[in-house]
C-alpha cells in the first residue's frame, strides 16, 4: 500500500497522531459532514452514522480506502457534543461531576465499495469539579472543541480518575478496531499475515 492509498478523513489533529502510532502512511483529506442528531436516534447509531458518512464523503472522487470517525459523549441517555460556549460546558461538567459518563467512539472504513464500522464504548469516572477549577478550566481553550467539553489527553485529565475501556478510543480513535478494519481492506498494521 503506497502513501496515497489510505486517506484519513479528519480535520482533528488527535485522530491524525493516533493513525500514526499504526505505523502506516496516510493522507488527511478534509470532511464536511453536518453533524445533527435525527429525531428518535439513538447515541450509537448517531456517532456510527456520522463516522461512515465521514469516511463515505472521503472516497469521492479518490481510489483508495479512508477512515472516517467520530466521538461524542452520552450522559443519562443524552448526547454531549462539543460545547456552544461557555454556560453550554459548565452545565456540562456539572452533570459530569462525582459520577461517570460513556465515550461513545466510531470508526469507519471505506473503499467506496462497502463500508464497515465499529463503536467503541468506554466509561470515564470524574472526581467531583469545583465551580473554581470549571471556570478556569475554560479559560485555557483545551475544552472548546472537545466532545464532552474535556481533553482526557491534557489538563482534563486531571479530571478523571479511571476509565473503564480504551483511552485511545476517548481521545479519538480506538486502535484495536482501526487496526482490524484496516486488515479487512487489506492493510496490514504490524505487517501480521493473519
Ligand atoms: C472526550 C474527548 C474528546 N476529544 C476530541 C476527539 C474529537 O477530535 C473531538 C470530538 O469531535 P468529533 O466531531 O468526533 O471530531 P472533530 O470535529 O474533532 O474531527 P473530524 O470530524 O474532522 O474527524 O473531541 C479529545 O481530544 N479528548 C477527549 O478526552
Amino acid at each position: 500500500m503506497t502513501k496515497s492509498n489510505l486517506f484519513l478523513a479528519s480535520a482533528s489533529p488527535r485522530r491524525r497522531e493516533l493513525l500514526a502510532l499504526l505505523g502506516i502512511p496516510f493522507e488527511v483529506v478534509s470532511n464536511d459532514i453536518v453533524e445533527r442528531q435525527a429525531k428518535g436516534e439513538s447515541a450509537y447509531a448517531y456517532v456510527e452514522r456520522l463516522a461512515r458518512e465521514k469516511a463515505e464523503a472521503g472516497i469521492q472522487g479518490r481510489s483508495g480506502v479512508v477512515i472516517g470517525s467520530d466521538t461524542l459523549g452520552v450522559l443519562d441517555g443524552v448526547v454531549l457534543e462539543k460545547p456552544r460556549d461557555k454556560e453550554d460546558a459548565l452545565r456540562m461538567w456539572r452533570a459530569m461531576s462525582g459520577r461517570s459518563h460513556e465515550i461513545l467512539t466510531a470508526v469507519a472504513v471505506t473503499d467506496g465499495t462497502s463500508t464497515e464500522s465499529r463503536v467503541v464504548l468506554t466509561e470515564v469516572f470524574f472526581r467531583r469539579l469545583s465551580e473554581s477549577e470549571m471556570a478556569y478550566y475554560w479559560t485555557t481553550g483545551e475544552p472548546q472543541d472537545k466532545a464532552g467539553a474535556y481533553a482526557i489527553q491534557g489538563v482534563g485529565g486531571a479530571f478523571v480518575e479511571r476509565i473503564n475501556g480504551s483511552y485511545h478510543a476517548v481521545v479519538g480513535l480506538p486502535l484495536v478496531e482501526t487496526a482490524e478494519l484496516l486488515s479487512i481492506y487489506g492493510i496490514r498494521v504490524l505487517n501480521s499475515d493473519e
